[in-house]
């Protein structure tokens, strides 16, 4: 009855489910390998065995009580309690009745009671794993913290409780096994669930207005129904066992109906005198267990899930919430930071004051962003760089509220288009809207970008739907249109293929044209070449390039390359844990940044005149963490210009100069030593491409 199913991996493998390790697919809903993988585990002894020993139970249910009820049910009172013998291959009961036939006509009842009570425990395990997701955080944790009661209970003494309570028979055993068996499938539920929830795929879909119901019907569910068909298979075995045990102690099917558990009593009176008629049932519910328990290992093996035999690790449950910004009270008062100038003569699309990202930590609210300010202008590229944890991503997903439960978003401003995000109102319907049409999210891995159980065409056109009111038709030529946009060839047939058909490149641009299916005011990309090669890289940045200049459109650029965002932007915000450091034009970057701190990460870069027979230049020490965010500057024990006042008072980001600000108590003056003239070679390629 325990849900036996290693989560962790199935959660990681099935979250994308048709990608094997290697990022090769291994289930797609036409995929050749698939049905060949089939073919293989049937033609495997496990296989075989698996599907001869179903097919035998399933037609002795079926079939066994139109073809022997009625000499399973005859009496004879002249052969009672016989043992066996050529006309009664397995004795007679206490009344004369012919053990084996009862044991064969027995099958339809304890099989299909067995798949009741799995039926019933399997939805409720479902209800109760999905509803985090759907009830909101109150709900969620109160149900999450009822099943991980339950789940530390033996199923078999809930079973005992539940058969109490519900009473004696068929229905009340149904009952008490249904529901003993919901909390383990719950909290695997739960765990894939949460799993999964974090995918890019699942975060696209939110950032393009998708609900919660339709988020986990259309993009959650699919991709964990291998691990639960496995799961819930196996279940089946478990539930005819201890089915088989209540009606063993009298707890189940009542007289005159019979299954095996309630023969295996019978049988067991005289199990001195004749054995054969305790044996019978019990290698019957032997069999069917056996049936029920390979096969679930052989869809298992099909599918690639790892069953409890081969791993046990289960990853713990974390509930998934959708993103809602924290009071203050949650995360405590983030200090004012002046928002920076937009860009001259632009209209803000995107205004953040404030920002502040925090998670709980042992002592109380960790701040993983510390109160950002920037503002993005309408048509204006704006790069984030900083090393990797200083708060980039948080600070892209904050604005597109996608910070997952427990990380908590506070703000003193945060506008999209001119509608805060932050007033109370930002689960409606409106301003989901807003982001969905509006806002695009170009994400890192383009792999797990995408639903792999959905046609692109398909996902692309979701958006319309939701969104635009457009048909199933409709917004499936629009998706197309889209791809045409982003130059996919063959966008036909490309539109009805699955993700992992596609090349890295393709994806990414695939994702392009998933953010344009709205009409976005704002690109938000991170680190979107970071997965692929050279050449892909600068058709993608090239790409969005073309979409910026053409339609006007803002895009935010978070990567680790300051070379690209050199290249690419108007402007560069520089990170430090959790804080902006510096800003400045981008054309200025590699002359006039004035941070240490940038200036360090631009010495990292290798240029043209860098000396090959030396090491490279790396920034000494290591970044803070959010935890251990030291008085005074943050970068202060990695500067080799910081003096005693940088070690205890916190620099605050100043204007510096036109469009330049610089937290910093004794920033550079002197020009950088690397002139403009000398940046390496342009990234994006011939810039002549550019519109
Ligand atoms: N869910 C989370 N729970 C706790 N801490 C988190 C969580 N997500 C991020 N952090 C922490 O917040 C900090 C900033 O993370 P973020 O992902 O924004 O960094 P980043 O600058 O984007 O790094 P990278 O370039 O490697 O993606 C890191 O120290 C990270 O460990």
């Amino acid at each position: 009855m325990a849900v036996e199913y290693e989560a962790r991996r199935a959660g990681e493998d099935h979250g994308t489910h048709g990608e094997a390790p290697d990022g090769a697919p291994h289930k797609s809903a036409t995929g050749r390998a698939g049905g060949n993988r089939w073919l293989g585990v049937l033609r495997s002894p496990l296989g075989w065995c698996a599907a001869a020993l179903l097919l035998l139970v399933l037609l002795l249910a079926v079939f066994g009580p139109l073809l022997w009820s009625g000499r399973a049910d005859a009496i004879d009172t002249g052969r009672l309690l016989e043992g066996p013998s050529g006309r009664h291959w397995m004795g007679t009961d206490n009344l004369g009745r012919d053990v084996f036939f009862r044991v064969l006509v027995a099958t339809r009842l304890s099989v299909a009671l067995a798949l009741l009570a799995t039926v019933l425990g399997v939805v409720t395990g479902l209800v109760l794993g999905v509803a985090p997701l759907l009830l909101g955080r109150r709900v969620g944790r109160l149900v999450t913290a009822v099943v991980n009661v339950a789940v530390a209970f033996p199923g078999l003494l809930l079973a005992l409780f539940f058969a109490v309570v519900f009473g004696l028979g068929a229905k009340g055993a149904v009952l008490a096994i249904g529901f003993a068996m919901a909390p383990g499938f719950a909290r695997l539920t739960q765990t894939l669930v949460a799993s999964v929830s974090e995918r890019d795929f699942v975060h696209a879909a939110r950032v393009a207005g998708v609900g919660d119901l339709r988020v986990l019907t259309r993009h959650v569910l699919p991709n964990i129904s291998d691990p639960l068909i496995v799961n819930a298979t196996i279940s089946a075995g478990g539930a005819l066992l201890a089915f088989s045990g209540l009606s063993f102690l009298g707890l189940g099917v009542q007289p005159p109906s019979y299954d095996w558990g309630r023969l295996l009593g019978e049988g067991l009176n005289g199990i001195y005198t004749h054995p054969a008629a305790a044996l019978a049932p019990g290698a019957a519910v032997v069999i069917a267990g056996l049936a029920f328990n390979l096969t679930g290992e052989a869809v298992a093996k099909a599918v690639g899930v790892p069953t409890a035999h081969r791993s046990r690790a289960v990853r713990p449950v974390r509930p998934v919430r959708p993103v809602r910004p924290a009071g203050p009270s949650e995360v405590g008062p983030a200090p004012a930071v002046a928002p920076d100038t937009d860009g001259p003569g632009r209209e803000p699309v995107l205004s953040v004051e404030g920002l502040r990202v925090s998670f709980p930590g042992p002592d109380g609210p960790v701040s993983a962003v510390r109160g950002v300010g920037f503002s993005v202008g309408q048509g204006e590229a704006v790069g984030v760089v900083g090393e990797s944890g200083s708060g980039k991503s948080l600070t892209a997903l904050a604005v597109s509220r996608l910070v997952e439960h427990p990380g908590a978003v506070d703000a003193h401003r945060l506008e999209f288009l001119g509608t805060s995000l932050l007033d109370g109102k930002e689960q409606g319907a409106a301003t989901r809207r807003l982001l969905g049409t509006s806002l695009a999210m170009v994400f890192q891995d383009p792999m797990t970008s995408f639903n792999p159980t959905m046609r692109i065409g398909r996902q692309l056109a979701e958006v319309a739907q939701q969104h635009l009111r457009a048909g199933r038709r409709e917004a499936l030529s629009r998706a197309v249109e889209r791809l045409r946009e982003v130059r996919m060839p063959a966008a036909e047939r490309r539109a009805a293929q699955y993700p992992h058909e596609f090349s890295g490149g393709m994806r990414q641009r695939a994702m392009i044209a998933l953010g344009l299916m709205g009409h976005p005011r704002l690109i938000i990309a991170d680190e979107p070449t970071t997965a692929l090669d050279v050449t892909v890289q600068r058709q993608v940045l090239r790409l969005l390039e073309r979409i910026r200049a053409a339609d006007d459109v803002a895009l935010l650029l978070i990567s680790h390359d300051i070379n690209v965002v050199a290249q690419t932007c108007d402007r560069v915000l520089v990170m430090y844990a959790g804080r902006i450091v510096e800003e400045l034009p981008s054309d200025r970057l590699l002359t006039a940044a004035r941070h240490p701190y940038t200036r360090a990460l631009i010495a990292t870069v290798p240029h043209m005149d860098t000396d090959l027979d030396r090491p490279l230049a790396v920034i000494p020490g290591r970044p803070v963490t959010p935890d251990q965010v030291p008085a005074g500057c943050a970068f202060a024990a990695r500067c080799a210009f910081a003096r005693d006042r940088c070690r205890t008072d916190d620099p605050r980001l100043a204007a510096s100069g036109p469009g330049h600000r610089v937290a910093c108590w004794y920033p550079h003056t002197e020009p950088a030593d690397r002139p403009l003239d000398e940046r390496p070679a342009d990234p994006i390629g011939e810039k002549g491409d550019r519109p």
